[in-house]
């Protein structure tokens, strides 16, 4: 269903897994920081909401979305992280570099979650511009690092 006709923030609660001993690694992309710190606050304050320890929440940051994998796999390879949150905003620009990006960051991400057998989520945003991107990082149609958190802990309780 396109987050359009959905709120990314809206969730169900019910058998959400206890995460007050789980450890979590946020890696956060520097680029569009406007938006990768709005997809930061969403996950942590959802982390937060659900039990996690604000001391078990480890944050790593990357240049770019290209990064986010092997920003993953240096936080999935720390045996005591039970999963990582990759935040990211690719936006389109001119040319195909956004399509290398983004084809490449979801490949990677998920490569290193079969690599460590551990949740490591996807929650970069890849929107056609700016607005697009507000809307989905804690705008009208929610936050996409509350989505990913969320998700983290649902495969936690798997
Ligand atoms: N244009 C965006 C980028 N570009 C940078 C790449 O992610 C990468 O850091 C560079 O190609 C060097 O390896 N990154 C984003 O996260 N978002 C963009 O919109
Ligand atoms: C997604 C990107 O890397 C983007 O900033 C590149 O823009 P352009 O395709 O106009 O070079």
């Amino acid at each position: 269903m396109a987050t359009s006709l959905k709120n990314l923030s809206q969730h169900s609660d019910t058998n959400i897994t206890d995460i007050s001993h789980k450890k979590f690694g946020i890696v956060v992309s520097e680029w569009n920081e406007e938006i990768t710190e709005s997809l930061y606050e969403g996950a942590v304050e959802t982390l937060r909401t659900h039990g996690a320890k604000k001391e078990n929440i480890y944050r790593k940051n990357v240049p770019g979305s290209f990064e986010l994998s092997l920003g993953a796999q240096w936080v999935a390879e720390v045996k005591e992280i039970d999963a990582v949150i990759c935040l990211g905003c690719v936006i389109q620009g001119e040319t195909k570099h956004f399509d290398f990006i983004c084809d490449a960051v979801a490949h990677g991400i998920t490569n290193v979650g079969l690599k460590y057998n551990k949740p490591v989520i996807f929650g970069v945003l890849t929107p056609d511009n700016q607005q697009q991107a507000l809307d989905r990082a804690g705008g009208k149609h929610g936050n996409k690092g509350d989505e990913a958190a969320i998700t983290a802990i649902k495969m936690l309780g798997f």
